[in-house]
């Protein structure tokens, strides 16, 4: 009963729901640990803003077990093994992951215990369904989203474990590094961050509380629509693991089991149906390993792309002239953030427009978005590029100026991450280029200098990038 329990943290940041934790809480006394690897957690991203501040919240909240959360920086695989031996830990708990490089690094620190008679256990991860039990009947990984979703649903989800109700710590005093010493932090570029969010199980907690009180019950009528709040902004909550995707699923399911709520159960299905868009990601990952780095289609080895730096940096920058990508590209850098249907815009603009590889808007959102996740990254850039399984067809291409017409029709998105357009009638927010001199003129617009002429022609860019798909689906 008193077994000494190293539990790792990772990408699991919270009390509460973390089976690992659960586990070791009931067998033993603990250690908390979380080792900050520079390897392979990217520094200085968008996304190191919020695993710190998720750190000090997660300090925080068990230090009302009387319990530290030791951190270390370096090589995880030494440095646990160092903490086991100098401690005499008896066990080491942790819930498993599913990037390619953790999983290997996973297994190899498992058989480094276990050659050190120090036993290891592995808890299921972030995900609703065991994923490796789901197979077509052909005994192979569905390819096709919406069979994989049919087939998820009869999976049963597990219930939420909650948060264990007593916590011991180990009984001696072992050494940590101050947060500030794993460096997570460079530069200011993410303290304007704080305006828009607050990291850790608190801020996750009270983020799903608002959605369910405000968005859940119209979700699936607003969730296209930029301008309006309506989604559930849990994306980076869930990437570093603050709040459990089952405590999410758990409470869509009661409140569909309510009978007051049976004229709400399709908009709260929908937003169901989204986590198993996240389970899909997560499949991939785990069939394709090479999933965010390369194309899944092999024909796409032959695409003729245009590495172009100064349109890359327009587009980062959110200077094309589109003011609907424009505005998503603001959006991100300011608040580390871009709606999904604005993802989709821009994401199109880059591959299809521009003709960059998709790889180096994953990277930029890699290093952007507070809510970074590989599986998701590398699902949303493959989808819109037509280089994935069960993706958009390339020939697909988004007329961003169409797209802002429908979904941000009377240019409120706009407006706000491009306010330098905000004077502009809604009727030519979409394409400044076609509104009248005059016109321009009232709204304080000189195209070119206030604010970019289109970067590349709608028509002729479209043109270019259907050329390039043709010469690639004969090859
Ligand atoms: C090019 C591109 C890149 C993307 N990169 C990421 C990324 O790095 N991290 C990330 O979490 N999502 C990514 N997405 C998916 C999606 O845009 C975000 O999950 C969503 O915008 C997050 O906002 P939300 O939490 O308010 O979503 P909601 O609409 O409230 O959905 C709830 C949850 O469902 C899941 N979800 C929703 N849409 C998707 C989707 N299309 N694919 C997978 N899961 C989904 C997410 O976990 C999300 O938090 C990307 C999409 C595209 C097109």
């Amino acid at each position: 009963m008193n077994k000494k329990i190293i539990v790792l943290f990772r990408n699991d940041l919270r009390l509460d729901d973390h089976p690992a934790l659960w586990h070791a809480a009931k067998s033993g006394v603990i250690l908390p640990v979380y080792i900050h690897n520079e390897q392979f957690s990217m520094c200085n991203t968008a996304q190191s803003f919020w695993t710190y501040y998720s750190l000090q919240n997660l300090q925080a909240t068990l230090d009302d077990y009387n319990t530290q959360l030791i951190l270390r920086k370096g090589e995880v695989i030494s440095e646990v093994l160092q903490l086991a031996v100098d401690t005499e830990a008896d066990a080491v708990y942790f819930n498993e992951r599913f990037l390619p490089t953790e999983r290997n690094e996973d297994e190899q620190l498992t058989n480094i215990l276990q050659a050190n008679n120090i036993e290891v256990k592995a808890f299921y991860g972030d995900s609703l369904f065991n994923l490796s039990n789901i197979q077509n009947q052909q005994n192979k990984p569905y390819a096709i989203f919406t069979s994989f979703y049919k087939r998820c649903l009869q999976e049963p989800v597990r219930k939420p474990l909650g948060q264990p109700t007593n916590i011991r710590a180990f009984p001696t005093k072992v050494s940590s590094l101050a947060l500030e010493q794993l460096q997570l932090l460079h530069g200011n570029w993410y303290h304007k961050f704080h305006h828009y969010w607050n990291p850790g199980i608190d801020g996750a907690m009270e983020q799903w509380e608002l959605f369910v009180e405000q968005g859940l019950f119209g979700y699936q009528d607003k969730r296209d629509y930029p301008a309006k709040e309506t989604i559930s902004k849990m994306s980076p909550f869930l990437a570093v693991g603050n709040i459990s995707i089952r405590l999410l699923w758990a409470t869509c399911q009661e409140l569909i089991d309510d009978e007051d709520n049976a004229i709400f159960s399709q908009q709260i299905e929908s937003f169901l149906r989204q986590l198993i868009w996240r389970e899909f990601s997560i499949y991939q990952l785990l069939n394709y390993p090479t999933f965010s780095t390369d194309s899944l289609r092999s024909n796409f080895q032959h695409f003729e792309w245009e590495p172009h730096s100064i349109r890359l940096e327009a587009w980062k920058t959110g200077q094309t002239g589109y003011p609907l990508v424009d505005a998503g590209m603001r959006e991100l850098w300011e608040t580390g953030y871009m709606h999904n249907r604005v993802r989709m815009v821009v994401a199109s603009f880059l591959v299809k427009h521009l003709l960059q590889p998709w790889q180096e808007g994953y990277a930029w959102f890699e290093h952007t978005l507070v809510d970074f996740n590989a599986a998701n990254n590398a699902m949303g850039w493959q989808w819109v590029s037509g280089t994935g399984i069960d993706s958009a067809p390339y020939f697909r291409i988004f007329n961003p100026s169409l797209q802002g017409e429908k979904f941000d029709a009377d240019g409120a998105y706009i407006k706000k991450w491009v306010p330098e357009l905000a004077l502009l009638p809604a009727k030519y927010i979409h394409a400044p280029q076609t509104a009248p001199t005059a016109i321009l003129e009232q709204a304080g617009i000189t195209l070119g200098d206030t604010y970019p002429l289109p970067i590349v022609d709608h028509k002729t860019a479209r043109a270019r990038a259907l050329e390039r798909y043709n010469a690639i689906k004969k090859a």
